[in-house]
């Protein structure tokens, strides 16, 4: 017993001392079950009554009425029901409560006491879900777990990226064939091109063509063009190929109707043609006119045929990941509907509101306020949507450029002829050398 009450003694002197300060530098998840969790939890438990009452999380109950010698007593006062709310689970520098709603509430009501919770439990944020009908789970982060996250694991299989780690601790997967097209937005040193080179250079391994539209000179995916199939460093070389790509597309449909098939992964494997990802940088040069009739006809071919590519490239192993510092209604009526057509988003800090409503707006309220929230301090985080439809803060690994043209070199000699892109191109240059 002595011995017990001696070592429990020295722990609280080391503490004391400061020891609790080197746990949490050092060993911050152990700081959090030893110290951090038990008091938020005991905070959580000690406020949640006021706090539910303070945002309108309760619901009013009626007393029922006395009857008093045949009389009806009337006139008591609405008594509010707080919602139970499960005891505080501990989860690795966080914690999570289930609340049971009240009937005629939503998962809204909660969301928008957020803010309160936070406050109130000492925290760094909290995230509110809804994971079944009735309940909401109230998830609170201690710290930021993407300041300074992990390397997350994931299976590696066809068309799926690992390019980074969620919010919630799991990685983040940038999967094409769960959702074949993809809009990424991000303010000039957001992360975006960081993200980009992560997603190819974990598509550079797979049996997969990947090809570039890059209108700024080829500066941004001129880098990996040893992995590339066909790269447009133009607008005018972007048409070309775009209409190479059109060529493609249709033979692929050609082939599927002479085999009864829906989409190319029915074909069987030696039929299959290989699957297409076209990372477009930039996309707001391929819908800016000059002015010229030239100009204003190229953006128009432009808008219309990468319309067409993602209403029809995904069954056809024609994948788009389009990339934009802005994404506005301004550039025309046809970066809207492109913009209904890429069903996975992925916002990094953006400049303007617009452009984080264009990539979320339609899916998410909270999930823009999310993304307008993205600091400069905090270069490669995003909002990023799931397959399921929720949305999560996440944040690209980052590459090096020499990490990123190792990887290109090493798997150059997979890169996938196209005759027809390749065609296209040469077509374009010949003309213009005439
Ligand atoms: N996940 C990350 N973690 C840490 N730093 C990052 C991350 N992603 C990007 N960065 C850093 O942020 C800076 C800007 O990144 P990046 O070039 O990818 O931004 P960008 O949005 O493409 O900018 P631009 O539009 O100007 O090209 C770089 O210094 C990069 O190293």
């Amino acid at each position: 017993m002595s011995t017990v009450l001696l070592a429990l003694g020295t722990v609280v002197l080391l503490w004391a001392l400061g020891g609790g300060e080197l746990l949490r530098r050092r060993c911050p998840v152990g700081h959090w079950y030893i110290a951090g969790y038990p008091s938020a939890a005991l905070r959580v438990w000690s406020t949640w009554r006021r706090v539910a009452l303070l945002n309108d999380l309760t619901v009013n109950r009626r007393p029922p009425r006395a009857l008093l010698g045949g009389l009806v007593v009337i006139g008591d006062a609405l008594r509010p029901v707080v919602p139970r709310a499960s005891l505080p689970r501990a989860t690795r520098l966080g914690l999570t409560v289930t609340v049971r709603m009240c009937p005629g509430q939503t998962p809204a009501v909660y969301r928008a006491a957020a803010e309160a919770f936070t406050h109130a439990w000492k925290v760094h944020a909290v995230r509110v879900t809804s994971p079944e009908r009735g309940m909401v789970r109230i998830a609170a982060l201690a710290s930021d777990p993407l300041a300074s996250p992990g390397l997350a694991m994931a299976p590696k299989t066809l068309l799926s990226a690992l390019v980074g780690i969620g919010e919630s601790g799991g990685a983040w997967v940038i999967d094409l064939l769960d959702v074949p097209h993809w809009l990424v937005t991000g303010a000039t040193r957001s992360g975006k091109s960081t993200l980009l080179a992560r997603l190819i250079a974990e598509l550079s391994p797979q049996d997969v063509a990947l090809v570039g539209i890059d209108c700024k000179g080829g500066m941004e995916l001129g880098p990996f063009a040893p992995r590339l199939s066909a790269l447009a460093a133009s607008r005018r070389e972007a048409v070309a190929l775009l209409g190479g790509l059109l060529i493609e597309l249709h033979q692929r449909m050609r082939l599927c109707r002479g085999h009864d098939a829906r989409s190319i992964w029915e074909l069987s494997p030696k039929l299959r043609p290989v699957p297409v990802v076209i990372i477009v940088d930039e996309v707001a040069e391929l819908y800016l006119s000059d002015g010229t009739r030239a100009g204003r006809a190229e953006s128009e071919q432009c808008s219309a045929m990468l319309l067409r590519l993602v209403q029809l490239g995904g069954a056809l192993g024609l994948h788009l990941v389009v990339a934009g510092q802005r994404v506005g209604s301004d550039l025309g009526p046809g970066v809207t509907a492109l913009r209904a057509q890429l069903g996975g988003r992925i916002c990094h800090r953006v400049h303007d509101s617009g452009t984080a409503e264009m990539t979320l707006g339609d899916l998410d309220k909270d999930a823009v306020a999310a993304a307008q929230s993205i600091t400069t301090e905090e270069p490669g985080v995003a909002i990023r949507t799931g397959p399921d439809g929720g949305w999560e803060r996440a944040r690209s690994h980052r590459l090096t450029p020499e990490e990123t043209a190792g990887t290109v070199a090493r798997h150059a000699s997979r890169t996938p002829h196209l005759p027809t892109l390749e065609s296209a191109l040469a077509g374009m240059r010949e003309g213009e050398e005439e």
